[in-house]
């Protein structure tokens, strides 16, 4: 978490594998360049795209001023003072010779500034492409430092259980687990965080946080974008291994997790692989009646003509990857007993929106006539992860007049208001945390694994069938019908207001 004094960070060199890629120019870049503006990265800093691609520094460093004015929640500033701090690269990752370059780089800088830099490496890379390179790096002598040098994996981790588990082997045998930085950008993100602080720093929320007093929880992740040229990639994948096994169940654990009795990386991390290993596991003949998958056909999102899923570039003309996928879960333990969680998620939706929702059992009216009652609503917690970024607590008031009517109504905490706007982005909060060594917001092994668990049977089920019925929902609706049937039957029906 960005610290609430201004302490920097020791001496650093990031090197990022996939310098020259997307990753790189929309979000890492921008998310250094903003640490760099906020006085929060090292005073003596050092950044190393890597890649095949043939750069210089200075075509680098232009290339990467056009990712800032795209894409950067600031577009001016004094980018001539950062960029020096740039250097490209170009080697390829499975060239263990071409190696030795990193290590002549580390000591350049080590000699010019005087100390022992702490060393990063960001693998921004497909992931076929890991294994190889946290290979060749465990073979530099400087990786035996295990207190100056870590590595940070991007999603997605693992294709399932297996290669995660796979995954988790070579990388635990190559480097010590306080070294691996499993990075899950929801984490990161500031209204993702602030659920603990809500929960936790609160003496209101926390006593009525349990299945006495909550009927149920939704968490609807939707996106108006489909699939923006990442074919190659969510043809492999699929919004239940893109979003659910990932950002979902980590914002499940974040809603759902007992206290931590410390922000300790350990400690929260312990609390959150609890709740991962007590949701239910999905028996194989129950998947269809508790998971639903969908894929758009060709349509409008947003007034704009759009291709279906299957005519998008890299994809499958009979592809079975579902573009949407919502699942119901419940988490088997004492808190939350019997308290249904709803998940969804897609592309090509209506709205770009991330929101949960609390919703709290009705409260008995036995005082109210059936007329005032006519208009009652749940109480509802509704926390806006993005882009609204508040937190609406709806309730009953009367209405004004000389009769009892009830009306539901808000009350309204936003982050743009109240802060003025000025939020950090998801990946400057991961990276500083990864220059500092703090691990609370990334991911253990054992969490991933945990998260790959749930999701399992689902993937097995899926995989063996195809589905007859896609395309099955037109882009700009909410998914197929069998999603709003999954809530509905029980009594309940998606909201994002
Ligand atoms: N883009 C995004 O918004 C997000 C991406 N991610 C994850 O980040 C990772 C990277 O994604 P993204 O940036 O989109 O992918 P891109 O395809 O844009 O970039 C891939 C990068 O890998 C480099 N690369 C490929 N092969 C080699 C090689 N043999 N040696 C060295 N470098 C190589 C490419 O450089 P070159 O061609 O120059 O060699 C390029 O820089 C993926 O795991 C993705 O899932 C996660 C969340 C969001
Ligand atoms: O990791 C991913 O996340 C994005 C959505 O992230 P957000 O911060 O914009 O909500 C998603 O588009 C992408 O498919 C997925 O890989």
């Amino acid at each position: 978490m960005i610290p609430a004094t201004n302490q920097r960070p020791h001496a650093t060199v990031l090197f990022i594998f996939g310098g020259s890629g997307d990753l790189n120019l929309r979000k890492l870049t921008p998310a250094l360049y903003n640490l760099f503006i906020d006085k929060y990265l090292p005073e003596s800093f050092s950044v190393v795209g890597i890649g095949r691609s043939n750069y210089t520094d200075e075509s680098f460093r232009e290339r990467l001023l056009e990712g800032v004015k795209d894409f950067s929640r600031r577009k001016d500033g004094p980018w001539d003072e950062f960029a020096p701090q740039i250097s490209y690269l170009q080697m390829d990752g499975g060239d263990e010779a071409a190696y030795s370059k990193i290590t002549d780089f580390v000591n350049t800088k080590k000699e010019e500034w005087g100390e022992d830099p702490n060393v990063l490496f960001y693998l921004a890379v497909a992931p076929q492409l890991v294994p190889g390179i946290a290979t060749n790096l465990a073979k530099l002598p400087l990786c035996g430092d295990k207190t100056h040098v870590r590595i940070v994996v991007e999603k997605p981790f693992g294709h399932d259980l297996k290669t995660a588990q796979e995954l988790n082997a070579l990388l635990g045998g190559l480097f010590a687990e306080e070294q691996i930085y499993r990075i899950d950008h929801y984490l990161g993100k500031e209204t993702v965080q602030n659920i603990l602080a809500l929960r936790f720093a609160n003496s209101l929320f926390e006593p009525i946080w349990n299945r006495r007093y909550v009927e149920h929880i939704q968490i609807t992740a939707a996106e108006t974008v489909g699939l923006e040229g990442r074919g190659g990639y969510y043809e492999g994948s699929g919004a239940l291994r893109d979003m659910i096994q990932n950002h979902l169940l980590q914002v499940l654990c974040m809603v759902a997790t007992e206290p931590p009795i410390s922000f300790e990386a350990n400690e929260v991390r312990n609390k959150k692989v609890d709740v991962l290993n007590a949701i239910r596991r999905i028996q194989p003949d129950q998947v269809n009646n508790v998971a639903v998958r969908g894929q758009y056909g060709p349509g409008k999102v947003k007034d704009k003509e759009i291709p279906g899923y299957r005519e998008e570039e890299g994809v499958d003309p009979n592809s079975a990857t579902e573009t949407f996928a919502a699942v119901k879960l419940f988490v088997d333990n004492w808190r939350w007993e019997n308290v249904p969680f709803y998940l969804r998620t897609g592309k090509s939706m209506p709205e770009k929106t991330t929101v949960i929702t609390v919703q709290f059992k009705p409260a008995p009216n036995y005082a109210f006539s059936a007329e005032a009652t006519s208009t009652w609503q749940a109480n509802r917690l509704i926390i806006s992860i993005q882009p609204a970024m508040d937190i609406r607590l709806r309730f009953q008031a009367k209405r004004p007049g000389q009769t009892l009517a009830i009306d539901p109504v808000e009350m309204v905490f936003s982050y743009k208001t109240a802060y003025d706007g000025q939020e950090p982005e998801a990946y400057e909060t991961l990276l500083l945390d990864a220059m500092t060594g703090d691990a609370t917001l990334f991911m253990r092994a054992d969490q991933v694994e945990a998260a790959w668990k749930v999701v399992t049977p689902i993937i097995e089920a899926w995989g063996s069938e195809t589905p007859t019925d896609f395309p099955n929902y037109e882009p700009g609706s909410w998914g197929p019908q069998a999603a709003i049937d999954l809530i509905e039957k029980d009594g309940f029906e998606w909201t994002t207001k």
